[in-house]
């Protein structure tokens, strides 16, 4: 079974909370969105495997440490995921970029693929999908199945908000991931939108609705 994690490194908390407020505009929920999501991938990168190196520094040859060889493959699930791309990439500039496009049928609120398109060589990377709500679940099940359809072996799953439901479905679904999130929040309403959540992620960070 894959692991829950939360991130509660308090700038994560404290920059979620004005995320989740109501009167944050636009520009700011996009700042902060990118700003939680760079903190995020700082977290979930502590795993990443070193290699040992020779360095020539200035005065000696030092054994340093360098992540080792493979790169890592970002999947934001379009649209609201690409709201975290460029904070993860300040960390890890050289990671390759795919994209998953989903939408959730309003009505029926199951998963409708329209796009996919990613780095090649999947299968040699660790991926991170990244998506800031975890509401039914079925979309992030859904781009981790497409993702795994094309080769990737290796998934993590990084999402702003979750519900419990969401979560249970990814664990079922996948039990190979492990998904990391800033919170857990108490549950879906009937629109399956997550409370407290933070309303429409890609509506708040494109301004459309
Ligand atoms: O867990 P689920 O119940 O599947 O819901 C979560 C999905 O809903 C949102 O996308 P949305 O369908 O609003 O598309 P958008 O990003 O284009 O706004 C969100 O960004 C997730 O992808
Ligand atoms: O609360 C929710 C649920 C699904 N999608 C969102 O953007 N927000
Ligand atoms: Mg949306």
């Amino acid at each position: 079974m894959g692991q829950v994690y939360v991130l509660d490194h308090p700038l994560i908390q404290h920059k979620l909370t004005f995320i989740r407020d109501k009167s944050t505009g636009t520009k700011e929920f996009r700042n902060l969105v990118q700003e939680v999501a760079m903190l995020m991938a700082y977290e979930i990168t502590r795993d990443l495997p070193l290699i040992e190196v020779q360095t020539e520094t200035p005065v000696a040859t030092a054994t340093t440490k360098v992540i080792e060889g493979k790169t890592l493959a970002l999947v934001p699930v379009l649209r609201a995921g690409l709201g975290m791309v460029d904070g993860i990439l300040t960390l890890i500039p050289n990671a390759k970029v795919g994209h998953v496009g989903l939408y959730r049928d309003p009505e029926t609120l199951q998963p409708v693929e329209y796009y996919c398109k990613l780095p090649p060589h999947v299968e040699e990377r660790d991926v991170i999908v990244v998506d800031p709500m975890l509401a039914t679940g079925g979309s992030a099940a859904a781009a981790i199945t497409a993702v795994k359809e094309r080769g990737a072996t290796a998934v993590k799953l990084m999402c702003l908000v979750a519900a419990p439901i969401g979560v249970e479905k990814v664990q079922e679904a996948h039990p190979d991931v492990d998904i990391y999130v800033a919170a857990v929040d108490e549950k879906l309403n009937d629109h399956g939108y997550i409370v407290p959540g933070l309303g429409d992620a890609g509506d708040r960070l494109f301004g459309t609705r």
